[in-house]
């Protein structure tokens, strides 16, 4: 569960989210959208990095996103594909489970799991640095899983993904939302939103942000998009 209450973003002068409130539920899949530019990274960092908020504030199952203890309670994985380029997959998978305070044996069970069907098991003990696009997005996608957090928040997760792979991600999240859980990721591709997550998150052509339930119709999708977004 997440609630983003009266967030305000500038970059210097340049205002980018003014007083943007809303509400995620469990057990949903919502997708941000909104033309390139118009603040879909900024809002996903404004609410899981509270250094970056200027004002407003963010709850994350119910714990203010100040507080130490809210870490555990989500999971991020930005749209940098640059992260801990020194360690092998494997070795940043473990510390993820460590940091995460996760079972041990049963992360190790999960990890194996995850390995095979994201086809990286081959590659866990090469240095990241040295994976692909491809290949460094489903290491830290695995991160998300293994860490067990209720609320997993990801950038452009799809990005660099083949077309197997999507679909594989797919079921992923959705069996991770039918255990409860909240995902919020941001995306371009309005085909894959029609067909895939069960509310949307819009931000407007004025920098507002509005929800609405995915209407499953790509043309209905696509008209409120045209309409309100660009
Ligand atoms: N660190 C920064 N300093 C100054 N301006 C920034 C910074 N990061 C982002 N911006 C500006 O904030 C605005 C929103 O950027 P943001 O990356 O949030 O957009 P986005 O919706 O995620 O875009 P895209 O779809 O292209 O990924 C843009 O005008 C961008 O230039």
């Amino acid at each position: 569960m997440i609630e983003i209450i009266d967030l305000s973003k500038k970059y210097g002068n340049n205002a980018i989210l003014e007083n943007v409130s809303c509400s995620l539920e469990n057990q949903r899949i919502y997708a941000l959208v909104g033309v390139n530019g118009i603040g879909k990274s900024t809002l996903l960092n404004a609410v899981t990095q509270p250094a970056n908020l200027d004002s407003g504030k963010v709850e994350v199952d119910g714990i203010n996103s100040q507080k130490y203890e809210s870490k555990f309670h989500f999971f991020y994985v930005p749209d940098s594909k640059e992260m801990f380029l020194n360690l092998t997959g494997n070795e940043y998978l473990k510390c993820i489970i460590q940091l995460y305070r996760q079972d041990v044996v049963k992360s190790d069970e999960t990890l194996k799991k995850l390995s095979i069907a994201f086809k990286l098991d081959r590659s866990l003990n090469e240095y990241i640095a040295n994976y692909s696009l491809g290949m460094k997005q489903k290491v830290y996608l695995m991160a998300a899983f293994l860490s067990g957090a209720g609320n997993l928040i990801l950038d452009e997760p799809f990005n660099g993904l083949d077309p197997e792979s999507v679909a594989m991600l797919k079921n992923l999240l959705s069996e991770y939302r039918d255990r409860g859980n909240l995902v919020l990721f941001s995306i371009h591709n309005l085909d894959l939103v029609a067909n895939f997550c069960d509310d949307i998150v819009f931000i407007d052509k004025q920098r507002k942000v509005f929800q609405t339930e995915n209407p499953k119709d790509f043309k209905q999708l696509e008209d409120v998009f045209f309409q309100k977004c660009v």
